[in-house]
C-alpha cells in the first residue's frame, strides 16, 4: 500500500463546500509487486475537514447557491514538465512560480467557481503527474472526467509528437464526447520555440478540438481555456430554450482573435 499526501487545499464556494473551512484528502493508492515494477490496483480517497481555519468575514452572508450545480470534472494530461501545475496555479491564484521544477506526484484536485454567462459553474481541475510510472493512475481518473485540457510545450518536440499518444489514451479511457482542448504551452519563450502554431492548429483540426497556445507565466489565454470549457460544460448540462447553440471552437476561435486585437476580458 502507497499512502499519498498530496495536498490540502480550501475548497470553493458553494453548498457542499465551506470556504473557511480547510478540506484535507488522503489518497490511498493499493499496489501490488509484480516481478521488479508495482501495478496499480485501486485508488481510495478520504476526505475530512479538520475544522475551521478562519472565522469567516463579518457580515458575510452564506455563500450563494450555484445555479449550475453538477461539479464539473476537468483533467489536465500532458507529458513531465509542459506546465500543466503551472498551468493550474496561474488560473487559482494568479501567479506563476518561476525557478525549480518539482514534478507532481500522483493526482490533486483543485475546486474553482467561475461565472459564465451570469451562471456559477463549478469546475474541479485535477492536475495529473505526466510522468510514466503514474500513468495507471491517472488512467482510473479519466473515466468520469467532463473535460480533458491536453497541454504540450511549444520549446519541447518530444512532447508536442506524445500528442498522439496522449489522445490514443483519451480515448481508451474517457467516456465518449469528453471536452478535448489542446494547449501549446510556455508561448512566451519565443526564442526556444520548436513547435510552430500552424503545426498545433493542423493537429487540433485533424482530431476535430478547439487548440490555443498559452502562458503560464504570463496568463496568456489561461482564463480563456478554463472558461471555453466552464461554458461548454453549463452549455451541455442544460441549454435554456432561447440561447443560441454554443460551438466550443467557434468561441476560442473568436476570442483568440479578439484576445490579439484588443486584449482579452
Ligand atoms: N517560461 C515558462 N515556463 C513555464 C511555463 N509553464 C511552466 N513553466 C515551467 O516549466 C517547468 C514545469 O512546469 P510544471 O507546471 O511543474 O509542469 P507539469 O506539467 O505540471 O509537470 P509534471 O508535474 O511532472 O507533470 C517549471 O519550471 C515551470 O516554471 C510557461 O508558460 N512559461
Amino acid at each position: 500500500m502507497d499512502l499519498q499526501r498530496p495536498d490540502s487545499y480550501q475548497g470553493g464556494a458553494g453548498p457542499d463546500f465551506n470556504e473557511h473551512v480547510l478540506h484535507k484528502k488522503l489518497f490511498v493508492h493499493l499496489r501490488k509487486k509484480e516481478s521488479s515494477s508495482f501495478v496499480h490496483l485501486a485508488s481510495v480517497i478520504l476526505t475530512w475537514c479538520p475544522g475551521p481555519i478562519s472565522p469567516p468575514p463579518s457580515g458575510s452572508q452564506q455563500a450563494p447557491r450555484m445555479e449550475h450545480r453538477a461539479h464539473e470534472k476537468t483533467i489536465l494530461v500532458g507529458d513531465s514538465g509542459v506546465g500543466k501545475t503551472s498551468l493550474l496555479v496561474q488560473f487559482d491564484q494568479g501567479k506563476f512560480i518561476p525557478g525549480s521544477f518539482s514534478a507532481t506526484v500522483g493526482i490533486g484536485f483543485t475546486n474553482k467557481v467561475v461565472t459564465v454567462d451570469g451562471t456559477r459553474v463549478k469546475l474541479q481541475i485535477w492536475d495529473t503527474a505526466g510522468q510514466e510510472r503514474f500513468r495507471s493512475v491517472t488512467h482510473a481518473y479519466y473515466r468520469d472526467a467532463q473535460a480533458l485540457l491536453l497541454l504540450y510545450d511549444i520549446t519541447n518536440k518530444s512532447s508536442f509528437d506524445n500528442i498522439r499518444a496522449w489522445l490514443a489514451e483519451i480515448h481508451e479511457y474517457a467516456q465518449r464526447g469528453v471536452v478535448i482542448m489542446l494547449l501549446g504551452n510556455k508561448a512566451d519563450v519565443s526564442s526556444e520555440r520548436v513547435i510552430r502554431s500552424e503545426d498545433g492548429e493542423t493537429l487540433a483540426r485533424e482530431y476535430g478540438v478547439p487548440f490555443m497556445e498559452t502562458s503560464a507565466k504570463t496568463g496568456m489565454n489561461v482564463e480563456l481555456a478554463f472558461l471555453a470549457i466552464a461554458k461548454e460544460l453549463k452549455y451541455r448540462a442544460g441549454r435554456q430554450a432561447n440561447e443560441p447553440s454554443f460551438q466550443i471552437r467557434d468561441y476560442v476561435e473568436s476570442q483568440k482573435k479578439r484576445s490579439s486585437c484588443c486584449s482579452f476580458v
